[in-house]
């Protein structure tokens, strides 16, 4: 390429160099990213902590894209992309995958050990990609599961689908994969105010994943002084990176945004805007993504008949180590960017369909993992050793 064109790129999007190769890439602070720093952009590329708007867009008069290399667009003025005429896309679905995993680790680490998973009811609202891909693992690994989704529900028929008091007094796990929305019948913006909280069973389990104001945080931490029986686990809060830390001591398990911080997902979402960026310019295409990927640094592992599915997630993620490491951000000195901090260090994660699993016998574990993404090997293949 003569004139290379300018592509300016959040610095927390991996393998920009190969992916954008034949390109002049710039990175900046997502967070921080200004006009001056987008004024020449031909490209723009972000993740969720950059609000794309006027302000950001007034000087930068060459842009022929825009792409947020995430699942949620709640960060991009549409109207004036739209108004503007400048193409913009996301990354539908690309860490789902791993929110899923996050949420299967959420609940097997706040449920009692053995605790029967079959007899659990978890209630799922919003079924796009991410909730879909997790009542289809619960379905397979045989737990029911309750689904509140009006978009969906009028587009669909009413069949299969839940309201959503029913399914917050119903459910002993909750969890919440709704983009957050503030206009129009479905805005999801406190959509789970104090009433909403209120009618959750009797040490029921809360999981956001979605966006932290999906949930009127304020209000959740007063429920929660009232009802101590309640298991809450957060992966976002409301007014990011900023996090109430009255809210974080009552919640079982905490997290700086990253429960779609796998790599894979990470690589899925800059890979796609690569995609984009080819159909919209006409040039070839990026290798197959899997030419990317590194290795997993395990692949393998072989368990003992003692192994809890708990154990085989371990393996490859632990939500409580996560957990440690957000607790002992807030008390740092300037919290929000001790926030940003975790998730921009933070450690190689890989998906559950990244780990072959040798030695499990048990016809019931070896359903639910299998069920959850885990390869596992044929029980004729495991040889005990002595
Ligand atoms: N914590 C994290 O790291 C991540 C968070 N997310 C968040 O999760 C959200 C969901 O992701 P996807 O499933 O991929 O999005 P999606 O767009 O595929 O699915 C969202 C679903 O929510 C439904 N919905 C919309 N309004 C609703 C309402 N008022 N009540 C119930 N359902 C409603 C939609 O009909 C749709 O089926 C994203 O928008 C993003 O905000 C996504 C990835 C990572
Ligand atoms: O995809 C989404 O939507 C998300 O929430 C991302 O996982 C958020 O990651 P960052 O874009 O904030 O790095």
């Amino acid at each position: 390429m003569n004139n290379p064109l300018k592509i300016v790129a959040d610095e927390n999007m991996p393998a920009l160099d190969t992916m954008f190769n034949g390109f002049s890439v710039t990175r900046v602070a997502g967070r921080t990213m200004s006009a001056k720093d987008v004024e020449t952009a031909d490209v723009l590329l972000v993740r969720s902590v950059t609000q794309v708007n006027e302000a950001l867009l007034s000087r930068a008069k060459h842009l022929k894209m825009v792409g947020t290399a995430t699942i949620g667009m709640d960060h991009l003025d549409q109207a004036y992309l739209l108004d503007r005429g400048i193409p913009f896309f996301n990354a539908p679905g690309c860490n789902a995958e791993a929110v899923v995993d996050y949420v299967l680790a959420a609940i097997h680490n706040l449920l009692p050990e053995d605790f029967p998973l079959r007899g659990l009811t978890v209630g799922i609202i919003g079924a796009g990609n991410v909730g879909g891909r997790l009542q289809k693992r619960l379905s397979l690994a045989g737990v029911n599961t309750l689904v509140c989704d009006p978009p969906r529900a009028l587009a669909e028929g009413e069949e299969g689908f839940t309201r959503l008091d029913t399914l917050l007094s119903k459910s002993d796990v909750v969890c919440l994969h709704t983009p957050l929305t503030t206009v129009g019948s479905f805005a999801t913006y406190h959509m789970l105010g104090e009433a909403e909280l209120r009618l959750l069973k009797p040490g029921a389990v809360l999981i956001n994943a979605g966006r932290g104001p999906v949930v009127d945080n304020q209000a959740l931490s007063r429920v929660m002084d009232q009802r101590n029986d309640l298991i809450v686990a957060l992966d976002v809060w409301e007014h990011e990176p900023s996090v109430d830390k009255d809210l974080a001591d009552k919640v079982a398990l905490g997290s700086p945004h990253i429960a779609g911080y796998s790599l894979d997902g990470k690589l899925r979402g800059t890979y796609m805007l690569r995609e984009r960026l080819s159909e919209l310019l006409g040039i070839a295409a990026p290798p197959p993504l899997r030419e990317l990927l590194p290795l997993a640094p395990i692949s393998s592992v072989t368990v003992t008949e003692s192994a809890s599915v708990l154990d085989v997630i371990s393996v490859v993620y632990s939500v409580v180590s996560d957990d440690r490491r957000f607790r002992r951000s807030l008390s740092a000195v300037n919290q929000a960017a001790s926030f940003d901090l975790l998730r921009k260090n933070y450690p190689v994660r890989r998906e559950f369909s990244t780990l072959t699993v040798n030695g499990v016998v048990d016809p019931y574990k070896r359903q639910l993992l299998s069920a959850f993404g885990f390869n596992l090997s044929p029980v004729s293949t495991y040889v005990p050793s002595e």
